[in-house]
């Protein structure tokens, strides 16, 4: 059956002719095999709603928290009072600084999982949009060009005043009116990842790739071995920015975008394929389907449980994630599916996300097992490129140093590479951070106070109302950059909001998160706390996944890991403190061992 993607709706016989001639059939629609109740979740996301069957596959619209702000209809908003608002590279710089900050209590492993996790519900299209399709944005024909929203900087730039750059290549995000999916007016962003946490970044690709997925016997992915090292095999990935060396990797399956999407994704393979070992040795009768499926379904709800009980708490506190409804309060199953939702992320949540560059370490630390440095790797020398993983052990020393860097430090300062070098190789000067306040203008989001007012019930009616929120000498900074206190874009706001109580991450950002996070649960018919889902778990199997945790990932899977502090999440400390693997709890796979029967065909009587 043929659904619109962008409306969900099923297309009419009429509708059919008419896309087929316009040639916008594939881009617009997508074709769904019938569901069935009782199937298990589909790789494509399709039929996780079975009332909306499209709904959750990738090429979809975000839900938008807020109405869009636009001004004439697809521009960037402006003041309320008419005039153009200042440019994004002069709001970052005056509220930003760049240099080195060193967080109190998360460590690199925080921004690592959760650029990872993202990747599982959000795409970088537009990245490779601007990097390989419109290069020009920044001469005097791509500035005509409606697809264009370069950055330009002010004379006066603190850095560029410097240099000759005046300009930073960037695009509108892709949406589905530029594809003519929609004659709605209201610019509606593509995003092509499943809705779901699903794992899609290890799973979806199976039937798209050239080098296979999964090997066909014992239930396992196809990997390749390297001087011991066991990594997903490398081809032809998406790897632009990778000089072509013989032999560097780059990943076929999986992408190649971030340094620690690299090693999340090495991680998730090589668990995917303990989880089938382990569950061969106790199942030794069952088939490579029956295997690879469970050993998904597994793979998922570990990556599930990290997030809504290890990662969200370390942001916000625990408590305040079972008070959201986010977490339960209790290790046993419970009702999470909302049958009138469907699976879809908000366009705010692509958006506040990329506040996490501000945590982003510039450069990754090298460290031995015991924690002593040798040597470190610029992070963005990484993008589109996992040749530098791939070579000697660095994967060992970057291992512990994941685990073990301190994350970088909100609200004081942006490492200069994100900052000013962004894309290297790729492009000539990228600040990832301007460009995060001008997409959140491209995408049509309200202002900061609207958001305010959608979290916390709370009107700033003045910038003094502000100070409830944001530091006297920010507010001050903002009056500055914006005429109203109702022009205030909502990054900004994020970047100088308050951290307070257990959270580490601003209560505006925590509100849009959680609001999500707890969408793409409430319509997930297959999250897997659900005692009623299609091929649930058991009570017991439940509570083997509650010992879910990056410790006991990288204990099992990581290169040379024999110590790690409890929670992988925050640093080593007297109440989180350095233990041997032996003391994380492992997953005990006799809780999947099935009563084994044992026919006896002939019976000889002597
Ligand atoms: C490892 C270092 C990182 C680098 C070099 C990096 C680089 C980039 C770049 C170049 C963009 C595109 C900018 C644009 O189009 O406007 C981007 C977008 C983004 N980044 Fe990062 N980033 C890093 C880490 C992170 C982390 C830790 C997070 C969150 C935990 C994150 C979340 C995002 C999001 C949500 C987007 C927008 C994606 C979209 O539009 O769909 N990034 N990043």
């Amino acid at each position: 059956v043929r659904y619109h993607r962008f409306s969900g709706e099923r297309v009419t016989p009429s509708e059919l002719e008419a896309l087929r001639a316009n040639n916008t059939l594939e881009k617009c629609t997508i074709d769904v095999l019938p569901c069935k109740e009782s199937e298990r979740r589909r790789l494509d996301g399709s039929c996780n709603s079975l009332k909306n069957p499209s709904r959750g596959t990738v090429t979809v619209p975000h839900h938008r928290v807020l109405p869009a702000a636009y001004h004439e209809g697809n521009q960037e908003r402006r003041s309320v009072s008419g005039k153009p608002l200042k440019l994004p590279r002069e709001i970052r710089t005056a509220l930003l600084c760049e240099g080195i900050s060193v967080h109190d209590h998360l460590t690199s492993a925080v921004p690592g999982f959760g650029i990872f996790s993202f990747g599982d519900v959000g795409t970088v299209h537009d990245i490779k949009f601007f990097m390989d399709n419109k290069t020009d944005c920044c001469t005097e024909q791509g500035q005509k060009d409606f697809r264009c929203a370069p950055n330009i900087i002010p004379e006066d730039d603190p850095v560029h005043r410097f240099s000759g750059i005046r300009c930073m290549n960037l695009t509108r995000p892709l949406d589905f009116q530029y594809f003519g999916c929609t004659k709605d007016p209201v610019p509606a962003p593509i995003e092509e990842a499943t809705s779901v946490y699903d794992l899609s970044p290890i799973y979806i690709i199976e039937d798209n790739v050239g080098v296979p997925v999964r090997t066909n016997k014992g239930g396992e992915l196809v990997v390749e071995v390297d001087n011991g090292i066991i990594w997903p095999p490398s081809g032809k990935g998406y790897c632009p920015a990778t000089p072509a060396k013989a032999g560097q990797k780059c990943f076929e399956n999986y992408s190649n975008a971030l340094l620690p999407v690299q090693m999340f994704a090495v991680w998730f393979v090589r668990h995917h394929n303990y989880l089938a070992q382990n569950l061969a040795k106790v199942n030794p009768q069952w088939s490579d389907d029956q295997i690879y499926f469970t050993a998904r379904d597994i793979n998922i709800a570990y990556a599930q449980e990290m997030l809504v009980y290890q990662f969200m708490p370390a942001l916000l506190g625990k408590e305040n994630v079972v008070k959201s409804g986010l977490a339960s309060s209790h290790t046993g199953f419970r009702e999470t599916y909302d049958p009138q939702a469907y699976p879809q992320i908000t366009l705010e949540f692509v958006i506040v996300y990329r506040w996490f560059h501000l945590i982003q370490n510039g450069v990754a630390k090298m460290l031995d097992s015991e924690g002593n440095y040798l040597r470190e790797h610029r992070v963005v020398n990484s993008t589109f490129n996992a040749g530098f993983l791939g070579e000697d052990d660095n994967i060992v020393y970057l291992t512990t140093g994941l685990l073990r860097q301190e994350a970088a430090r909100a609200n004081t300062g942006v490492h200069p590479d994100l900052a000013e070098l962004g894309l290297p190789n790729l492009q000539l000067a990228t600040d990832i951070i301007t460009s995060d306040l001008h997409k959140n203008r491209l995408f049509g989001l309200r202002p900061y106070v609207d958001y305010v007012k959608f979290c916390f019930d709370e009107d700033i009616e003045s910038f003094e109302d502000l100070e409830k929120r944001i530091p006297a000498e920010k507010v001050s900074i903002l009056r500055d950059l914006y005429e109203d206190h109702r022009d205030i874009d909502l990054m900004a706001g994020l970047w100088t909001e308050k951290i307070e109580g257990d959270a580490h991450i601003p209560p505006t950002l925590g509100c849009l998160m959680t609001d999500s996070i707890h969408r793409t649960i409430k319509g997930d018919r297959h999250w897997y706390e659900r005692e009623d889902k299609p091929h649930a778990m058991s009570y017991d199997q439940l509570q083997e996944i509650r010992k879910a945790s990056l410790s006991n990932m990288v204990c099992v899977v990581g290169d040379k890991v024999e110590k790690v502090q409890k929670n992988a999440f925050f640093q080593i400390s007297k109440e989180n403190p350095l233990v041997s693997c032996d003391e994380i709890p492992k997953i005990d796979f006799s809780y999947w061992a099935e009563t084994q029967y044992y026919y006896v065909t002939e019976q000889i009587y002597v």
